[in-house]
């Protein structure tokens, strides 16, 4: 793990390398994705069927076999041992909850020369939700991506998701369940991607992909981009954590650690004044990697990508946190609230020392698909505006016309577009 001062000499290009840890490099993998794409537009299930069978381990030999009936996500959820379930209803009620808040509204306003102008909020027809599953299973991602598409009204939702030996995990089948059973595909990375976003004889062509993955699944998103819309192209996850001397180590330590052990590309960083939170969180981080499942992960992770700051006082850390822009940032300060204005960047804010990193991936509320790699200088958390697309609307009252049409008119013609010109001095006959 990294240690660094910045009153170190080599501090800035030590930095540097920090920041440019979670850009994602496509460039080795894009051939293969574009490869993947054009035999699914050519092919359509046949090529899933080779994909599957190629990187999934099982082989499916008809369309029905592609996908998860809801007799299965039913027979799931009764089966489901009951603080399991209570657990995905609260995760539930609270993802929908929150996600209900952001409904964007439409709106008419009356001018006094009797035109109206508006805004019309419409949801897409249909979505397209990818549940990451090569290596793990995330039914909490399935919710965090479902229940906005519901809240926002969506037709239609289609979940796809990699299902390694056509073995479904029974906490996902459940969580489909609790999402009202939408039409499920077993189908992943590129190919899952490319089925959503072009539509093959048993996958219908979506609107809107949403959704985490692994590089062949972001690159495919990037790729079809503009043929339908994307949430975002999210890479590893990343921790980063402010903290004074009033943080305990133990929980910096174990924190950090909560983003480590989901992939070796993960990235944790604590930014601190004091060198003694420094030193403890250290020791602590190396007693509870023993306690780990998922030890060799993390522990990769954390030596590689992980990173200590030691700055000369909290404005200073605030400043290069900003600059990192984490996807997660946690603040664990005497009087956290008192930083909050002057964050600029992160995808979510986590304040105070009862407010781990994890409450926000399962139970809190907000979204946890968000921006990575220091896109949250410009990206935001996924929300149920990408499920919704507005329209604007218009109508002029001839009064309105008379008071405005001449100046419409006039820089018509300084455009050279004539007809625009006549077509609003029609209206003054
Ligand atoms: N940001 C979030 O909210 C969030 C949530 C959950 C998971 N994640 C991340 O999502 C990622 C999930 O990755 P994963 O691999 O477990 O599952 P995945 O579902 O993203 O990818 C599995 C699929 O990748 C494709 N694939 C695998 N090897 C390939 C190859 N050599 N060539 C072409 N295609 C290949 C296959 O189609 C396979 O089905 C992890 O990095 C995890 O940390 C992020
Ligand atoms: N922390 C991940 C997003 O970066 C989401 C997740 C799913 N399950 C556990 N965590
Ligand atoms: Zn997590």
């Amino acid at each position: 793990m990294k240690v660094i001062k910045t009153t170190d000499k080599n501090f800035t290009k030590e930095f540097q390398e920090i920041l440019n840890r979670g850009k994602m490099d496509i460039s080795n993998v894009e051939n293969i994705v574009k490869e993947i794409i054009n035999e699914v537009k050519n092919e359509g299930n046949k090529a899933l069927f080779r994909h599957i069978s190629k990187f999934d381990k099982w082989t499916p030999t008809k369309n029905e076999d592609l996908e998860i009936s809801k007799s299965e996500m039913k027979k799931a959820y009764d089966n489901l041992d009951e603080e399991l379930k209570k657990a995905l209803h609260l995760a539930y009620n609270r993802i929908k909850a929150y996600h209900e808040k952001q409904l964007p509204k439409s709106w008419l306003d009356f001018e006094e020369n009797g035109s109206i102008l508006g805004q019309k909020v419409t949801p897409v027809n249909r979505a397209g939700v990818y549940v990451p599953g090569g290596k793990a299973f995330y039914p909490s991602s399935l919710l965090m991506n479902v229940i906005p598409a519901i809240v926002a009204g969506v037709r239609e939702i289609i979940v796809t998701t990699p299902v390694i030996e056509n073995k479904p995990n029974e906490l996902l089948l459940a969580a489909l369940y609790i999402c009202g059973a939408p039409k499920t595909f077993k189908v992943g990375g590129a190919s899952a991607i490319a089925a959503l976003s072009y539509g093959t004889e048993s996958i219908p062509k979506v609107d809107v992909i949403t959704g985490p993955g692994n590089i062949f699944v972001a690159t495919a998103k990037k790729l079809v981009y503009g043929d339908v819309n994307i949430d975002m192209i999210a890479g590893p996850s990343e921790i980063g954590i402010i903290a004074d001397n009033s943080a305990k180590p133990d929980y910096v330590a174990i924190d950090l650690l909560s983003q480590a052990e989901h992939d070796e590309m993960a990235s944790s960083i604590l930014i601190t004044d004091s060198e003694m939170l420094a030193i403890k969180t250290l020791e602590k981080i190396k007693k509870f990697l023993k306690e780990l499942e998922r030890r060799e992960i993390a522990q990769k992770s954390i030596e590689e990508r992980g990173a200590i700051i030691i700055t000369q006082n909290i404005e200073e850390a605030i400043n290069f946190m900003n600059e990192i822009a984490p996807e997660h940032l946690e603040i664990l300060t005497k009087n956290p609230f008192e930083l909050l204005p002057y964050i600029q960047n992160a995808g979510a804010i986590f304040l105070g020392e009862y407010t781990p990193e994890p409450i926000g991936d399962y139970i809190a509320g907000p979204n946890h698909t968000l921006p990575t790699g220091g896109t949250a200088k410009f990206y935001s958390p996924l929300n149920v505006e990408i499920f919704m697309k507005k329209s604007s609307i218009i109508s002029f009252s001839k009064k309105a016309m008379e008071e405005m049409g001449k100046s419409c008119a006039i820089l018509a013609k300084t455009e050279g577009l004539t007809a625009h010109q006549k077509s609003v001095l029609q209206r003054f006959k």
